[in-house]
């Protein structure tokens, strides 16, 4: 596979926020209809790096390419869905209403809706407020938003926060899903233990990639048996 092949490439990306360098050149690459986590402490970047990668954050060095293309381009609109730590729906509205509305917004065909509600498993919930949904009914919700058009891409940031163990493993078996039909994903956690269910990890600490890996290899280089204390070892190994 060459590098134009790849779903994400940043080079030596740099990013100041508030003045202070955070992003310290980030090399990430993450491969086509791969599930890639995105894990790190609470402020090493992960959500300075998303920003970066479709496009709503000023970058001070390096180059970001998205499928092909430079992030932000217009040509990359429908072809990446994002998702933030405080995703915008219409509380107002109900979830199909919500759907219909942003469908419109990006010219996605009105069939999106039903093959969305089905994908995030809403459909029983579609005529239902949005004021009136769980936490991770609403999480759905967002995610549904982001899988209008058929992107190639979905960048998500901390889709699982706040989520009780089942309804994060079944988050996390949609975006299996995804990525095994093609869809190429980011998915960024503070939870290590979320990292054995992803195709690939991306370690992020203060700014640069610790580690790039499988889940396995994670645990056989650092000889450990659980996420939380590879990351400890990791982090260790870089102090030293
Ligand atoms: N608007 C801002 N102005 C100045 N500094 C900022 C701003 N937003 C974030 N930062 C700083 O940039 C660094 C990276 O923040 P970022 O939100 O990308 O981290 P994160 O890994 O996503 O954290 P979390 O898991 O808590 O969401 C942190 O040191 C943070 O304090």
């Amino acid at each position: 596979m060459t590098s134009s092949d790849a779903a994400i490439e940043t080079t030596t990306l740099r990013v100041r926020r508030g003045g202070v360098e955070v992003l310290h050149g980030v090399e990430l690459r993450v491969p086509p209809g791969q599930l890639v986590g995105l894990l790190g402490p609470s402020g090493s970047g992960k959500s300075t790096l998303m920003r970066a990668i479709v496009g709503a954050q000023r970058i001070d060095g390096g180059e970001v390419r998205v499928l092909g293309e430079r992030a932000g381009s217009p040509a990359l609109r429908r072809r990446v869905g994002y998702v933030t730590q405080a995703p915008s729906v219409y509380d107002d509205l109900t979830v199909a209403q919500n759907l219909a509305y942003f469908a419109r917004i990006l010219g996605a065909p009105r069939s999106d809706v039903a093959r969305v509600l089905d994908e995030v498993d809403l459909a029983p919930l579609a005529g239902r407020l949005v004021s009136r949904l769980s936490g991770g009914q609403l999480t759905r919700v967002s995610l549904g938003i982001a899988l209008l058009g058929s992107p190639r891409l979905l960048v998500l940031d901390e889709p699982t926060v706040g989520l009780d163990p089942v309804l994060r493993r079944d988050l996390w078996r949609l975006f299996a899903r995804l990525a095994a039909s093609g869809v190429s994903l980011l998915v960024s956690s503070h939870v290590m233990d979320e990292a054995r269910r992803c195709d690939r990890i991306v370690l992020l600490y203060q700014g640069s990639v610790l580690a790039d890996l499988t889940p396995e290899e994670l645990l056989r280089s650092t000889g450990t048996t659980d996420a939380d204390d590879a990351f400890l070892a990791l982090v260790a190994g870089a102090g030293r």
